[in-house]
């Protein structure tokens, strides 16, 4: 079995893969912490012949765990952020600085549709663009729908949004707290993926294919305009194809990697932005 790890700041995903199959056993969340417990956080290792790990957690933190599965499990791959990748150059001043998972989702975009807009629903909402070609540019970080509530210090911290009312109530002005702080956020993050993708697109000239993943993305989903799609394993994939180690995973196949719809004619993109610098 293959444990792919996804260690965020909020969240640490886990996800079990067999080798041969290529199909997904497993997966789970547990809450980032300072230490891994095999067995009880993520599954027992006696099945896992290699590990492949994305990581924002402390470097220290990451260390920790690398050199316990270390020395339990035969192949351990960490994923870092480098100048270049899978055809994608990274258009950071100091590539290493660049989120691992930002890095992982770019590589999974571009090696998905070549060019594209990704977006990291998380403990913050990052944004970064590829352009066709391999070149990214770089992107934006703001803080996710959990950090602006709690921000707020209302008390509505653990009242989260439901991923599944209905997107035009989310339009409307709240009429309690709750309402107000969650209509405020979730309006705070939309309207910025539509701006960032709208500006990003006509400063390059190209409407870019759309991608969100992410614990928030379906959320944020509900807002966004542009056609896009939702890929909850974006980062995973970027493992994938960094450390190809199935069959269908040497063939270039990444799991659960959505159909990803076209992006909307530049001309639409540049009616948007002009509505938008009316109001
Ligand atoms: N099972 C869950 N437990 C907690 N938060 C969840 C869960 N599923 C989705 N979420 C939402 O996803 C967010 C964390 O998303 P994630 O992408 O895992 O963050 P990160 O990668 O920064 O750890 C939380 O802030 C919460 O809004
Ligand atoms: C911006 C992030 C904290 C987002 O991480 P996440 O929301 O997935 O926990 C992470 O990508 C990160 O630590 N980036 C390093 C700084 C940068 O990307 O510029
Ligand atoms: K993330």
């Amino acid at each position: 079995m293959i444990l792919d790890l996804d260690i965020g700041n909020t969240l640490s995903k886990w996800r079990l893969k067999d080798s041969n199959s290529s199909e997904i056993r497993s997966r789970g969340a547990v809450w980032t912490r300072e230490e891994w417990r095999p067995g009880a956080d993520i599954p027992d290792l006696d099945v896992v012949e290699a590990v492949r790990i994305s990581s924002v957690a402390r470097r220290a933190v990451l260390d920790e765990t690398v050199a316990l599965l270390r020395r339990r499990v035969g192949t351990v791959h960490v994923a870092r952020s480098t100048h270049e990748a899978l055809g994608v150059s990274n258009g950071y001043e100091e590539p290493a600085r660049l989120g691992v998972d930002r890095w992982m989702g770019a590589l999974a975009g571009y090696q998905l549709v070549g060019g594209c807009c990704a977006v990291d629903c998380g403990s913050a909402i990052t944004i970064d663009f590829v352009l066709p070609g391999g070149r990214h540019l770089g992107g934006y970080i703001l803080p996710g729908l959990r950090l602006m509530k709690e921000s707020l210090k209302l008390g509505t911290r653990n009242v989260a949004i439901d991923p599944d009312s209905e997107a035009e109530e989310l339009l409307e002005p709240g009429r309690r707290t709750v309402e107000a702080v969650n209509h405020g956020i979730y309006m705070a993050a939309v309207s910025a993926v539509n701006r960032i993708y709208s500006e990003v697109c006509e400063q390059q000239e190209v409407a870019l294919p759309l991608l969100l993943t992410g614990g928030d993305a379906r959320v944020v989903s509900r807002g966004v305009q542009a056609p896009h799609a939702v890929w909850p394993d974006m980062v995973y994939g970027g493992l994938e194809a960094c450390f190809p180690l199935t069959a269908s995973e040497r063939a270039g196949r990444l799991s659960g990697a959505p159909e990803v719809p076209a992006p909307v004619a530049m001309e639409k993109i540049r009616a948007a932005l002009a509505f938008s610098m009316l109001l």
